[in-house]
């Protein structure tokens, strides 16, 4: 899997809402109303995880979740990362 060029990323970026680039990779953070919530985002989103084979660094305190998305195979952010941070934006709905 090729990295994405900046220009890609910055290309990206305007259909991820809320998600930037942050030490090299995508970065969002989660609010929910609850602890509850937020772990039951974690749960779902374990499920499509799993079927992508494709794993984020996430970070939970309480109803926050800090989400960082890069692919260590390639060592950058590649259309994984991309494809992944659009399936956690619409689980978060
Ligand atoms: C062996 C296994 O398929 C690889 O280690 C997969 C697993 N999940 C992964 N997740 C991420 N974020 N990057 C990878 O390069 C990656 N590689």
């Amino acid at each position: 899997m090729m990295r994405l060029s900046q220009l890609d990323i910055e290309e990206q970026l305007k259909n991820l809402s809320g998600w930037s680039v942050v030490n090299e990779k995508l970065h969002k953070e989660f609010q929910f109303d609850s602890f509850n919530q937020a772990f039951g985002f974690m749960t779902r989103a374990a499920m499509e995880i799993e079927k992508m084979n494709h794993h984020p660094e996430w970070f939970n305190v309480y109803n926050r979740i800090t989400v960082e998305l890069t692919t260590h195979d390639a060592g950058g952010i590649t259309k994984n990362d991309v494809n992944l941070a659009k399936i956690l934006n619409s689980l978060a709905q």
